[in-house]
């Protein structure tokens, strides 16, 4: 059996700990089924934000004459944005190339499974299967996709979700109609897209409110804007059936209180329905790695799982799925493991300041607590509000005190210690706006808090004893590298500063 000193399941995050095991001159293998690069390069973050980006200038375009710039109305030119999304996703290719080129590195395409503890095998693309393998140190990063949701005469009509639109189902024009399932980010963010390239969408929520990991405020303020741009929303309901109809899907829904019902037609059906996660295809059975019922793998605060010298990031262990989060760990594990540092030095997870940019119009954007959370965990809070109206900049932007859309920002205090539990921004740049409170609500002290406390390897279990902290001095370069910079915000060009000086881990 082929004995490796490093595997890596995934080419997403996981390139980061494979980047950083190679630079040690370790024998590695690494799989991946699918595109290289993994979600947010071929079909997540980065296409989505290349289609938001021209969808925002549509929008910004159309409010410009309120402040004295007359142009003509803007539309998307589907063609170019399109050759742009497909550039990005044609990376793949080099980065199946940079690997490929790699000395110590043997790259399986095909799907990796277990065949017993620590045993791996790869069904191969060309259909062969590989020889059974093994490492001493094995990472699991294979990421999630979209939860199929099904419902009755669903697969007779079909439908795209996330995965098959930037795949064999990315349309040659913009729908005529649209209906998108789910208003969560994923949702919210293609409403945005498709309304501003000439679609007529319905996004149909089955909560009360949209982006319900958003305080309540913002939900409702985002609810009014997307309204704003034409967006029929429809909040509580729940699809019953669909069916075909003159070319046209027409689905049923019901009305989670009234259960009255309505129907809605459209060219096509969008899911954004949620995620699960990869791991069914991994065949965790055949190995003693624990799961959540719904297979989420768990994980302790050093991205160990149960499984001596296997970890597991990124979304497949069930935390924020947010690809600035997947790297943050990643890093974290390249950091302990191949960094050369002491042991008394690990870093650790925490995942309570994780932030979470929703580039749907406008952005929304927040880290911390919101309002109902403080309260919930017993902290006496005040909150503020402040208006972009309210600012010199916000006014010239074309705010007016009063507009039904104007952006805000809502801070939640500790009234006791004045500490800052959340800040929550919905208006213009938000991602970019967040960036400071994110550095500053990192700074200083903390504790190490276990998490999963039943995985504990013999490291882990003399860490914890020691009850350590960790300082990130708020002057230091390496503490702006300890701290998360939303993906793909803008703020990505000044926060990698540490990278620009070299020796990351
Ligand atoms: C439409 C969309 C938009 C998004 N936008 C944003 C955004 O703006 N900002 C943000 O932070 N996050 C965004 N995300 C989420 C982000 O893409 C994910 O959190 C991130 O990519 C997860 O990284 P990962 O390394 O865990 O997994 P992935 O990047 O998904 O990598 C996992 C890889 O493992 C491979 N794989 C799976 N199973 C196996 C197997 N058995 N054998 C071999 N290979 C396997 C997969 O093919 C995949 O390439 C978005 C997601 C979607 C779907
Ligand atoms: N900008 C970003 O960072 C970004 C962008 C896109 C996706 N993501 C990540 O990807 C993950 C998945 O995104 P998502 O939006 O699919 O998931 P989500 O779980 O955040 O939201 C899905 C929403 O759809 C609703 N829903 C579920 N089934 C439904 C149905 N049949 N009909 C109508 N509504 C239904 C749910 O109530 C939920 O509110 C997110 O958790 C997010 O972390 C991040």
């Amino acid at each position: 059996m082929n004995q490796y000193d490093v595997i890596v399941i995934g080419s997403g995050s996981a390139n980061i700990v494979l980047d950083a095991a190679l630079e040690q001159g370790l024998k590695c293998a690494m799989i991946e089924k699918g595109r290289f690069g993994g979600t947010c390069l071929t079909r997540g973050c980065i296409p989505t934000k290349v289609m938001v980006t021209a969808a925002d200038y549509i929008r910004e375009i159309d409010g410009l004459s309120k402040i004295g710039v007359d142009v003509a109305p803007a539309s998307m030119n589907w063609e170019t944005v399109s050759r742009r999304v497909w550039q990005k996703i044609g990376e793949s290719n080099d980065v199946l190339a940079y690997f490929k080129a790699m000395e110590n590195l043997d790259v399986y395409q095909g799907t990796g499974y277990f065949t017993r503890e620590k045993v791996l095998q790869v069904a191969l693309k060309d259909g062969t299967l590989s020889e059974e393998f093994t490492a001493n140190k094995i990472f699991i990063a294979v990421g999630s996709r979209t939860n199929v949701t099904s419902f009755d005469g669903l697969e007779e009509a079909g439908y795209v979700t996330s995965e098959t639109l930037f795949g064999d189902k990315y349309p040659k024009k913009p729908y005529k109609s649209l209906v998108i399932l789910g208003g969560g980010p994923i949702g919210t963010e293609f409403a945005h897209v498709f309304a501003a390239a000439g679609t007529q969408v319905t996004l149909v929520q089955r909560n009360t409110r949209l982006l319900i990991k958003e305080d309540e405020e913002i939900s409702a303020q985002i609810l009014k804007d997307l309204r704003r741009l034409g967006i029929n929303v429809l909040l509580n309901q729940l699809p019953i059936a669909v069916r075909l109809e003159n070319g046209e899907k027409v689905l049923t829904f019901s009305d989670k209180i009234t259960s009255e019902t309505c129907e809605v037609r459209a060219e096509e059906i969008l899911l954004a329905s949620g995620i699960r996660p990869n791991t069914e295809l991994l065949h965790l059975e055949n190995t003693s790695i624990i799961t959540d019922s719904r297979g989420w793998i768990h994980t302790n605060e050093f991205l160990e799982t149960n499984v001596d010298g296997i970890w597991a990031f990124g979304d497949v262990n069930g935390e924020a799925p947010f690809r600035h989060k997947a790297n943050y760990e990643a890093e974290i594990v390249a950091y302990n493991l191949f960094g050369e540092h002491k042991q008394q030095d690990w870093r650790w997870a925490r995942y309570d300041l994780v932030p979470v940019v929703t580039f749907t119009h406008p952005e929304v954007a927040h880290v911390g607590l919101t309002e109902q959370q403080a309260i919930q965990l017993g902290y006496e809070i005040v909150t503020a509000k402040h208006h972009y109206s309210s600012t010199a900049k916000g006014f010239a932007l074309g705010f007016d005190p009063g507009d039904e859309h104007d952006g805000f920002v809502k801070i939640v205090v500790d009234k006791k210690t004045n500490a800052i539990l959340g800040i929550h921004l919905i208006g213009p740049q938000a991602s970019i706006l967040l960036q400071p409170f994110i550095n500053l609500m990192n700074a200083g002290e903390t504790k190490l808090t276990p998490i999963n406390e039943h995985i504990a390897s013999k490291a882990v279990k003399e860490l914890r004893a020691s009850r350590m902290t960790r300082y990130l001095d708020p002057h230091s370069v390496k503490s702006i590298g300890e701290t998360m910079t939303p993906h793909p915000s803008l703020s990505e060009v000044i926060m990698w500063v540490e990278y620009y000086l070299g020796g990351k881990h």
